[in-house]
């Protein structure tokens, strides 16, 4: 097939080589100039996947059009809160049979968009059909060294879920498919919310008990939020659910869980991301998050502490209290 890459971030990077090691005619967009440039003769991505050499079958371009004109499949893969400029700009090149496929995990601020409602909105009626959404547990970097790796690729046509199954799946990474969008793009965005609380915790020295219970606690108002959008329980029980959010909370290689850990320890959001030049998607996450909780009349109690610690400088260590000490209730409710 031929396919354009738009983001060579460490998972974009990591699909477009993947997707070149099949064989497949791979083009991928890069947005930094000077790294467009090195990378073509380095054939590595020393700025956000170091250490892998990426296939000869790959190309790069650091030209949108160059990239996108003619492509059978598309796949998105850029910071969430830059998805509906990036997909304004590219509309106008995509052809009316191409499949786009979305890899990034987040919800738009202000508008409290998910994926599907930026992209579908910046298409007008073409190609609404045509479109997949990819996520589940899946650190680029354990992709990129071929560990084996299950995720999902979630679509309203059966047909457009199948084929970006067919043509994600290696014998390292297996692609299950799911018409839950709603569903999964909730638990890839939100899951990245919890995984900050998850190294709130571990940099406030709390240990294991701390973190299974914002675990299951936080897939339960996942779930919540889901309930009120529409998506399928049982999605969140799934990959995209439970699996993102375990291995988010738990893995040393979460950009999120990191960010959630400085601040326990103490730093300062700006200190934190000034010295990040990879996103952690649940900063920006939360904030669109809890706003879309208050506006749905959702209860998502970790998710709010967690605004209040990002947005209004609340000191970690009291938000910790404040979850805690919450009139008791029944799990269930
Ligand atoms: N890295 C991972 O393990 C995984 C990441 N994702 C998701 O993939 C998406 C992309 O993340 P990563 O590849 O990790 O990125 P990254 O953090 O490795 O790199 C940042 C990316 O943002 C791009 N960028 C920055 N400003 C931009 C702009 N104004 N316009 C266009 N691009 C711009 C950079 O060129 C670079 O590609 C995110 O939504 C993330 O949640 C999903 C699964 C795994
Ligand atoms: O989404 C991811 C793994 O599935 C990556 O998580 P981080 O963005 O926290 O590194």
């Amino acid at each position: 097939m031929d396919i354009a890459v738009i983001g060579a971030g460490s998972w974009g990077t990591t699909l477009a080589n993947l997707l070149a090691k099949k064989k497949h005619k791979v083009t991928l967009w890069i947005y930094e100039r000077d790294l467009a440039a090195r990378i073509v003769t380095s054939r590595e991505n020393d700025l956000y996947l170091p250490g892998f050499p990426l296939s000869p079958q790959l190309r790069f371009t650091a030209d949108l059009e160059e990239a996108v004109r003619g492509r059978q499949l598309i796949l998105l893969v850029p910071p969430s809160q830059v998805m509906r400029q990036v997909v304004s700009g590219i509309s106008g090149w995509i052809g009316e049979e191409t499949l786009l496929v979305s890899a990034s995990k987040g919800i738009e601020n202000d508008s409290l968009q998910t994926m599907a409602e930026v992209i579908g909105e910046c298409l007008g009626s073409k190609n609404r059909k045509r479109l997949t959404f990819l996520s589940g547990p899946s650190f680029a970097r354990e992709v990129a060294a071929e560990m084996p790796t299950a995720v999902v690729a979630a679509s309203s046509d059966g047909q457009a879920a199948a084929t970006t199954q067919e043509v994600f799946s290696t014998p390292y990474f297996r692609v299950y498919t799911n018409d839950d969008v709603m569903g999964v793009e909730l638990g890839g965005a939100l899951k990245n919310v919890i995984a900050l609380a998850a190294g709130v915790s571990d940099g406030l020295g709390f240990g294991y008990n701390t973190r299974a219970a914002l675990i299951t606690r936080g897939l339960a108002e996942m779930n919540r939020m889901g309930l009120a959008l529409g998506a399928n329980p049982a999605t969140f029980a799934g990959l995209a659910g439970m699996g993102d959010l375990v291995l988010t909370c738990t893995g040393d290689l979460s950009r999120n869980r990191t960010v959630g850990m400085e601040l326990g320890r103490g730093r300062t959001l700006a200190e934190i991301l000034a010295g990040m030049k990879m996103v952690a998607e649940g900063v920006k996450t939360t904030l669109s998050a809890y706003q879309l909780a208050c506006r749905l009349g959702v209860d998502m109690p970790i998710t709010e502490q967690m605004y209040r610690i990002l947005y209004e400088n609340k000191d970690p260590r009291q938000a910790v209290t404040d979850l805690m000490l919450r009139g008791l209730k029944a799990e269930a409710a």
